[in-house]
């Protein structure tokens, strides 16, 4: 009943519902060599597991990729848009055969499937493998339990609710009004239901921003009608912007059991004025791939560019807003930094209920963690202005504020380094990993290491901007100036030849190139320092 629904398209759990093959495999397993997946293969295995990649069972061979690609088919001749490939770095793989066995299994070592290997090939520094999955446990998702169903549950649930003509939206970017109003109309439109199905996955140590959407989404169900809107996750790989990525997506809409997709619309239009008769292409789907989608099974509706008509109260395709109409957009960038500045949004963009959701999940940058970097010579100044730094901080209250001292972390964390290049780059980087888990808390870290290299300074940054803000401060008090404060006499002695690798004196400090404040401390008092730092982080918006 449910696979008459959907064919061609449409396919069942791998070996999923036979407890005792599920057994075997898993027994099997323990003999075989093992292949750890990371989050992006183990969303490709599910898709293929729960057949949401239906008519395809498996990874692709060299053969079948190169047929996908000149002729966009499968072997029996079924469409498909783009390879599906399993590679990896492991150079294990290399004494591979086609005909072994190979046990698939999440970053823990969780058996998920086994792969019987039909080609095995390199391609630059990746091993390609290619083969049929059994599939033994689908990858644990701890998180949204109640929100996670595969084609078959989703497609069986539209049956017993006698839904027969459903809409797709596959959302990587949370709703506002524009697209709550066009999905609305949409399924009036085509008398059709809707399944709102945001796209999940990441590294969880990474805090993937997927939370947060998921979160915006189950804010928003209420405004639905219950009874013809359905929330569901799609565990899927981050797609391409790409005609065949868009058929990809429209495959997997169709074994979920949707016969139309919105096409776009993840983004509202850049720019705040908004001009009538603009170019409107990027919206339009290609003629050619609606044709395709349409053999698939799939309709694609494009999603047109919005805008918000206030005399109507209400976001309409620009194309149809009434002539003369006053009309208000804002751009996705302009949203994005009003959220991070905690500035007001205006009512018609969104709703109340998502934006506080959002909120929670990026604060204003005043509830955001940060670092505060110094860097500098030894004698610079660094630890005594961390420290009172620090107690300012702490002083204002309502902050939590970790002083990552040189001394402290040389004692703590990196008793066993020396000052060798490489003993220095693990040693700020061990600072700066320990930086970033306390900015993406949302507490705030000060470290005050020497960390004479750019470029290991460029990584650190880059590490905790994923996650909140970084002010590097170049303590640029000049090495006589150091020097002659000397207070642990290693000036004197490094002079002497006796440390080999000294810092400014027979070792190289790269001085940082823009950093967000350079502070000389010669004649300079301790409190006017502060004082700059604090006005410079009040100024980033970090402090209120
Ligand atoms: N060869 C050499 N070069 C530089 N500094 C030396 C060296 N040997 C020991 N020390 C003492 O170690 C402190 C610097 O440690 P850091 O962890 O900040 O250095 S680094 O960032 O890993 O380069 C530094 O402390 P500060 O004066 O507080 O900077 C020195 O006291
Ligand atoms: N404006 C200033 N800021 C920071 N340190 C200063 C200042 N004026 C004088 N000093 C002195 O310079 C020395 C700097 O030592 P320290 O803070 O340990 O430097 P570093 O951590 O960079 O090696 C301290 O003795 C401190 O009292």
């Amino acid at each position: 009943m449910v696979n008459q629904l959907i064919e061609p398209y449409g396919g069942t759990l791998v070996n999923l519902i036979d407890p005792e093959k599920r057994e075997a495999l898993k027994h099997e397993a323990l003999s075989l060599p093992s292949l750890d997946l990371d989050w992006q293969q183990q969303c490709e295995l599910e898709m293929l597991m729960t057949g949401a990649y239906s008519p395809l069972t498996g990874f692709m061979t060299r053969a079948q990729c190169a047929r996908v690609e000149s002729a966009q088919q499968l072997d029996d001749g079924s469409f498909w848009p783009s390879p599906i490939t399993l590679t990896s770095r492991d150079r294990a793989l290399a004494d591979r055969r086609p005909g072994e066995r190979l046990a698939l299994r999440d970053g823990e070592g969780y058996m998920l499937a086994i792969l019987t290997l039909s080609d095995v090939w390199k391609d630059g520094e990746r091993w390609h493998l290619a083969g049929e999955v059994e599939g033994a446990a689908l990858p644990p998702h701890p998180d949204f339990v109640s929100l996670r169903a595969t084609p078959a549950e989703l497609r069986a649930l539209f049956v017993r609710r006698g839904w027969r003509r459903i809409i797709a939206w596959q959302a990587r970017q949370p709703m506002h009004r524009a697209q709550y109003e066009f999905c609305l109309k949409s399924a009036i439109e085509n008398e059709a239901n809707l399944l709102l199905h945001p796209q999940v996955g990441g590294d969880i140590t990474e805090a993937p921003a997927y939370f947060g959407l998921v979160r915006s989404f189950l804010a928003i169900r209420d405004r639905f009608p219950a009874a013809t809107t359905q929330l569901s996750l799609l565990p899927a790989p981050p797609p391409e912007a790409s005609g065949r990525a868009l058929l990809l997506r429209a495959i997997v809409a169709r074994n979920f059991g949707c016969s139309l997709l919105i096409a776009g619309g993840e983004h509202q239009p850049d720019g705040g004025d908004c001009r009538r008769g603009e170019d409107l292409t990027q919206n339009r789907v290609d003629p050619s791939v609606a044709e395709r989608a349409e053999k698939i099974g799939v309709r694609l509706i494009a999603y047109p560019r919005m805008v918000y008509v206030e005399d109507r109260a209400e976001h309409l395709p620009e194309a149809e807003a009434p002539q003369g109409a006053r009309l208000l957009t804002l751009s996705g960038e302009e949203f994005q930094r009003r959220m991070r500045a905690g500035l007001k949004i205006p009512e018609w963009y969104s709703f109340p209920e998502v934006l506080a959701e959002l909120h929670r999940q990026t604060p204003p940058r005043e509830r955001q963690g940060f670092t505060v970097f110094f860097t500098g010579l030894s004698g610079a100044g660094k630890s005594t202005l961390a420290r009172a730094l620090a107690a300012r901080l702490m002083e204002m209250g309502g902050r939590c504020v970790t002083l990552l001292d040189g001394d402290i972390v040389r004692r703590h964390l990196s008793s066993e380094l020396g000052f060798s290049k490489a003993h220095r780059d693990v040693n700020v980087r061990r600072i700066g990993f320990v930086a970033s888990e306390i900015t993406k808390n949302r507490g705030i870290a000060i470290c005050a290491p020497i960390a004479p290299y750019r470029q290991t300074r460029r990584d650190v940054r880059a590490m905790i901007e994923a996650v909140g803000g970084f002010v590097e401060i170049h303590v640029a008090t000049p090495i006589e100036t150091c020097e002659s404060r000397d207070r642990k006499g290693l000036y004197a002695k490094a002079r002497a030849g006796l440390i080999p690798e000294f810092t400014g004196v027979s070792d190289p400090y790269e001085v940082p190139e823009t950093p967000e404040l350079a502070i000389d401390t010669t004649g300079l008092a301790i409190d006017e320092a502060v004082q700059q730092i604090l006005l410079k982080l009040e100024h980033e918006g970090y402090l209120r």
